[in-house]
C-alpha cells in the first residue's frame, strides 16, 4: 500500500487535481491519498470567517468566490452525467459553511471551536470532489472522513493527537475495507466527543504520517509544488539545488529555520518508525525529488543544506544581577512560554551577565512589555536593564549531521559572512552541533544565504560581482576582454564574472542579473542619470557579495571615495594614479581598510600598464630584499613620442597621435608636465616601503611655458605648436651626440628625481622601442646586476589585461 499527500498547488483547481489523479493511477497499488483544501482556500476561509465576525457583509464577496472555485472544480472532473448528485452534495456542504458564517455575522463572534469548523471545509471539500473525480474514471475508491479515524483531545486550533486510540482505529479501517483508492482530508480530525478539531500548520502533513506510522508503511510521499528540499531557498539563491537525500535530523532542522517544504510535525509520527519520506513536484512528476530517511548517509557531505528566517527581532537581558543568580533564565522564559511566545534562538555568554535570545517581530512588544514587567524589581533596583530590542533581524543557519566530526565549519562559515562585510549579531550551536545559526541583519540575508551557499556549494566556482567606472580606451577594452573571456574563465578557473553596472562621468547601467553586451553599448543612449555618490550607493544597495569595484577614470573624486568602497568590504581594482600618489596618509588608510575590511584593493596598471612591476617590488619587499635604487623610463606616450619625434613631424602632430593610440592620459599634458611620471616613482618608493609625498620628487619639465598646468587639450596643442623650436633644439641637441631622449625617473641614496635625459647608445634605455617602459631595481640582492622589466608600458589592451589579471588575482583569493 502507498500513501500519498497531495498539497495545496496540487490540487488548487481541476487542471491539477487531474495531475494528481494520473500520478496516483500510476502507482498500480492501493494508495492512500491524503488532501489539502484547495490551494489558498485556508486563508480565504479565515479571512471570510474574520469578516463575518466583524460584522462586515463583504465576507460574502469572500464565501461567492470559496463556492466557485469549489463548483468549478467539479464541472471540469465530473462529467456531466453524473455532475447532479456531487453538486447537490458539495452545495450542501457549502450552504452548511455559508449558515456558519452567518452565524458568525450575526452574533459578531468567532470561537475556535467555531473556526475549525469553518476551516475543516476546505480539505473536506477538497477530498470530497477528488474522491469523485476518482469514482468517475471508474475507480474503486473511497472518501474517509479523517474524523473518524483520528482522535484528538479539544486544544481547537492545534488539537493533540492520541496515537494509541487514532492506531487502533485506523488499523481497524485499513483491516476491514478493501478499496483501490482511500482519499483522505489532511488537517481534519475529532474530539472524543465527536467535536471536529484540527491539526494546525502543515496539518495535511501531518495527517498523512500519522497514517502512514499506524500503517507501519515503508514510505510517505509529499507531494508538492517544488522538487524536493533545497540547498537554500531558491528564490534567493539561483545556485541552490535539490537535495537527493538528507536525514530526518537535518530535515527537522532545516525546516525549523524556514525550508517551508516540511513541516516539522510530519516527521514526528514517522521518525520512530523508520519510515522514508520522499518529497516530489506534482508539476515535474519524473524530476527524483528528495528522500528525507531514517538510514545513515555515507556521503561525506559536510553542510546539507542553508536556510532562514527573516522577521526576527533579537531581544537581550543583560544586568550585573544576573551572575550567579540561579532562576533567572527560568523566569524569563517561563514569562514568554505563559504568552504562547515562541523562542526561536537563544544563546548564553558564560559570564552569564546577559541572555539573548530571538522571537518574531510580531511578538516582540509583547515580549519586551512582559519581560520588563517580570523583572521590574531588578530593574529599578539597576541589577538587570529593561530588555533591548532590535528588529529587522535574520537568523541564517548551516545544518549538516556532519558538522560535528569536521573542524573548521564554523570558521569557514563566519569568514565568509566577515569576508563580504556581514555583521553577526549572535551565534548559537546546538549540543547535537548539527546546526550552527548566526543572527544578522535582514538586509544582509539574501546576501549572506549565497555566501554561505558559495562557500559549501559551490566552493569550484567562485562569483564575482563588477562594477565598472570609466568605460575610455582602457574601460572599454577591459569590459571587452571579460566578456570575451568568461566562458574560459568559468569552465578553467572556476571563476564566474558577472558585470553588474558600468559608469562613464554622468551615467551608469545597471543589471543585477549581469550586464550584456547590448546593455553596455547602450550606456550613453539608456543609461540613467547618475550624481556624485550614487555609484556606490547602488552597490551598497545591491549588497551583492564579493563586489569590486574597477576604477578606470583619470578622476580624483572617485579616487577619494576609495575608502567608503573598501569600508562596505567593496574590493578595488584600480588602474587610476591618484589614489596611490595622493598624501602619503590617503594611501596608508586605504591599505589598512583593505585590511580591516578584508576587502583586496590592487593597482598593478598603475605602474607600467600590464607589467608586473608592482606585484615584484611586494614579492621583494615581503621575502626580506630592499631595494636601493631605481633607474626606469615609466611613460610609455613620452618614449613613444621622443621615439617618433625624428625631425619628420612637428612635436605637436606626434603628441597628437599618442593620445589617438591611447598611449597618453586622458589630458595629455599631465604626461608632458612629468606629473604622471612623477606619480609613478611615487607609487614604486611607497611600495618599496619608503616614506615619499610629492614634493619630495623633482621634477625637471621639458616644457618651455614651465609654471601654469593646462587642462583644455585645444590649448595645450596650440601652445605645443608655437614651442616646436624648443623640442627640435631638444632633438638636435641630442642627436649631434649620437644621443636619444627619454624621460628618466630614478631613485638613488635617498633622492628622486624626473627629468628628460639624452641617453647615450650603451645605455639599457637607448635601445627602448616605441611605447615600451623599462625599470631597473637595484637591492641587496640586485647589486651589480639590476633586476629589469621592460616591455609595453601603455595602451589600452595592454592595461586592461592588467586591471584583468588584478581581477583574477582577487577571484583565485576568493576560491
Ligand atoms: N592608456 C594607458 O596606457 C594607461 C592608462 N592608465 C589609466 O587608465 C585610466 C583611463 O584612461 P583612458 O581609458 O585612456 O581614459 P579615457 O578618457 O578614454 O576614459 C575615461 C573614462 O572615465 C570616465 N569618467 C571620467 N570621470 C568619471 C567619473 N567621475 N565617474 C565615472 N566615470 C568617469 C569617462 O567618462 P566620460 O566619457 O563621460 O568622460 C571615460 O569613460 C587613467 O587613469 C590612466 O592613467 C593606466 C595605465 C596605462
Ligand atoms: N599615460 C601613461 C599611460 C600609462 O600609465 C603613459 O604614457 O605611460
Amino acid at each position: 500500500m502507498k500513501i500519498l499527500k497531495f498539497g495545496g498547488t496540487s490540487v488548487a483547481n481541476a487542471e491539477n487535481i487531474k495531475r494528481c489523479i494520473a500520478i496516483v493511477e500510476g502507482k498500480n497499488d492501493s494508495t492512500i491519498v491524503v488532501v489539502s483544501a484547495l490551494g489558498g482556500m485556508t486563508d480565504l476561509l479565515q479571512t471570510t470567517a474574520v469578516l463575518a465576525s466583524h460584522k462586515d457583509s463583504s465576507y460574502m464577496q469572500n464565501y461567492k468566490t470559496i463556492e466557485d472555485r469549489h463548483l468549478d472544480a467539479v464541472r471540469a472532473l465530473i462529467p456531466v452525467s453524473n455532475q447532479a448528485s456531487v453538486l447537490s452534495n458539495v452545495i450542501r456542504q457549502l450552504n452548511e459553511l455559508e449558515t456558519l458564517l452567518q452565524g458568525c455575522f450575526y452574533l459578531g463572534e468567532l470561537s475556535s471551536k467555531t473556526k475549525d469548523v469553518i476551516f475543516s471545509f476546505g480539505e473536506r471539500l477538497s477530498s470530497f470532489i477528488v474522491s469523485e473525480a476518482f469514482k468517475a474514471r471508474g475507480k474503486n475508491c473511497v472518501r474517509i472522513d479523517s474524523g473518524n479515524l483520528i482522535k484528538t483531545n479539544n486544544r481547537y486550533g492545534r488539537a493533540v493527537v492520541d496515537f494509541e486510540m487514532s492506531d487502533r482505529l485506523i488499523q481497524d479501517y485499513f483491516r476491514e475495507n478493501q478499496f483501490d483508492i482511500y482519499v483522505m482530508p489532511g488537517f481534519v480530525a475529532e474530539s472524543k466527543d465527536k467535536q471536529i478539531t484540527t491539526l494546525g500548520r502543515g496539518g495535511s502533513d501531518y495527517t498523512a504520517a500519522i497514517v502512514a506510522a499506524a500503517l507501519h508503511l515503508s514510505e510517505l510521499e509529499i507531494w508538492t509544488d517544488v522538487s524536493g528540499i533545497y540547498t537554500a531557498n531558491p528564490k534567493v539563491v539561483k545556485q541552490a539545488r535539490v537535495i537527493e537525500q538528507i536525514s530526518f535530523q537535518e530535515a527537522m532542522e532545516l525546516s525549523h529555520f524556514g525550508a517551508k517544504v516540511l513541516y516539522p510535525s510530519a516527521i514526528e509520527p514517522i521518525l520512530p518508525k523508520k519510515i522514508d519520506l520522499y518529497i516530489k513536484n506534482t508539476f515535474e512528476p519524473e524530476s527524483a525529488g528528495s528522500r528525507v530517511t531514517h538510514c545513515s548517509l555515507d556521503d561525506d557531505r559536510i553542510v546539507r543544506g542553508i536556510s532562514n528566517v527573516d522577521n526576527i527581532a533579537l531581544m537581550t537581558l543583560e544586568g550585573p544581577g544576573m551572575v550567579g543568580v540561579a532562576g533567572i533564565s527560568k523566569r524569563l522564559f517561563e514569562v514568554l512560554a505563559k504568552q504562547d511566545i515562541n523562542v526561536v534562538f537563544i544563546t548564553q555568554a558564560s559570564s552569564e551577565h546577559s541572555i539573548c535570545f530571538a522571537v518574531t517581530s510580531m511578538d516582540a512588544m509583547r515580549a519586551e512589555q512582559v519581560i520588563n514587567e517580570e523583572f521590574e524589581f531588578e530593574i529599578s533596583y539597576g541589577k538587570v536593564r529593561a530588555v533591548s530590542v532590535e528588529l529587522g533581524m535574520s537568523i541564517v543557519a548551516i545544518v549538516g549531521n556532519n558538522i560535528k566530526s569536521h573542524q573548521g565549519v564554523s570558521g569557514k562559515m563566519f569568514s565568509a559572512l566577515g569576508r563580504n562585510n556581514i555583521n553577526i549579531c549572535a551565534i548559537a550551536q546546538g549540543a547535537s552541533e548539527r546546526n550552527i545559526s548566526a543572527v544578522i541583519l535582514e538586509k544582509d540575508a539574501k546576501k549572506a544565504l549565497n555566501v554561505l551557499h558559495e562557500a559549501f556549494f559551490e566552493e569550484v566556482v567562485v562569483q564575482v560581482n563588477l562594477f565598472v567606472m570609466g568605460v575610455g580606451n582602457v574601460g572599454g577594452k577591459f569590459i571587452e576582454q571579460v566578456q570575451r573571456q568568461k566562458l574560459y574563465l568559468r569552465e578553467h578557473l572556476k571563476i564566474n564574472l558577472r558585470l553588474i553596472a558600468v559608469a562613464n562621468s554622468t551615467q551608469m547601467m545597471v543589471n543585477p542579473e549581469g550586464l550584456s553586451d547590448i546593455e553596455v553599448s547602450e550606456l550613453k543612449a539608456k543609461g540613467q542619470v547618475m550624481q556624485e555618490g550614487d555609484f556606490l550607493r547602488k552597490i551598497t544597495e545591491l549588497n551583492l557579495r564579493n563586489s569590486v569595484l574597477v576604477d578606470n577614470t583619470a578622476n580624483e573624486t572617485v579616487a577619494m571615495s576609495y575608502h567608503a568602497y573598501l569600508r562596505n568590504s567593496i574590493g578595488i581594482v584600480t588602474c587610476n594614479k591618484v589614489a596611490c600618489s595622493s598624501s602619503m596618509e590617503y594611501y596608508k588608510s586605504l591599505k589598512s581598510l583593505s585590511k580591516k575590511y578584508s576587502a583586496s584593493f590592487l593597482y598593478e596598471t598603475n605602474v607600467g600598464a600590464g607589467l608586473p612591476i608592482i606585484d615584484t617590488i611586494k614579492n621583494l619587499v615581503a621575502s626580506g630584499d630592499r631595494i636601493l635604487e631605481i633607474q626606469a623610463v615609466l611613460s610609455g606616450s613620452l618614449n613613444f613620442i621622443f621615439n617618433a619625434y625624428d625631425g619628420g613631424m612637428p612635436f605637436v602632430e606626434v603628441v597628437k597621435k599618442a593620445k589617438e593610440l591611447g598611449y597618453t592620459e586622458p589630458n595629455p599634458y599631465i604626461d608632458l608636465s612629468g606629473v604622471d611620471v612623477k606619480r609613478k616613482l611615487l607609487i614604486l618608493l611607497r611600495e618599496s616601503g619608503y616614506f615619499f609625498e610629492d614634493v619630495d620628487i623633482d621634477v625637471q619639465s621639458f616644457l618651455p611655458h614651465g609654471g601654469a598646468a593646462i587642462s583644455e587639450e585645444g590649448e595645450l596643442y596650440t601652445a605645443l605648436e608655437s614651442q616646436e623650436d624648443h623640442f627640435s633644439q631638444l632633438l638636435k641637441a641630442a642627436n649631434d651626440k649620437g644621443a636619444k631622449l627619454r624621460v628618466v625617473a630614478s631613485f638613488k641614496q635617498g633622492k628622486a628625481e624626473v627629468g628628460l635625459r639624452e641617453i647615450d647608445q650603451l645605455h639599457p634605455f637607448y635601445h627602448l622601442e616605441g611605447k615600451d617602459n623599462i625599470v631597473l631595481f637595484y637591492t641587496d640582492r640586485y647589486k651589480e646586476q639590476p633586476l629589469l622589466i621592460k616591455g609595453a608600458g601603455a595602451g589600452a589592451e595592454v592595461t586592461a589585461s592588467g586591471i584583468f589579471a588584478d581581477v583574477i588575482r582577487i577571484a583565485n583569493k576568493l576560491n
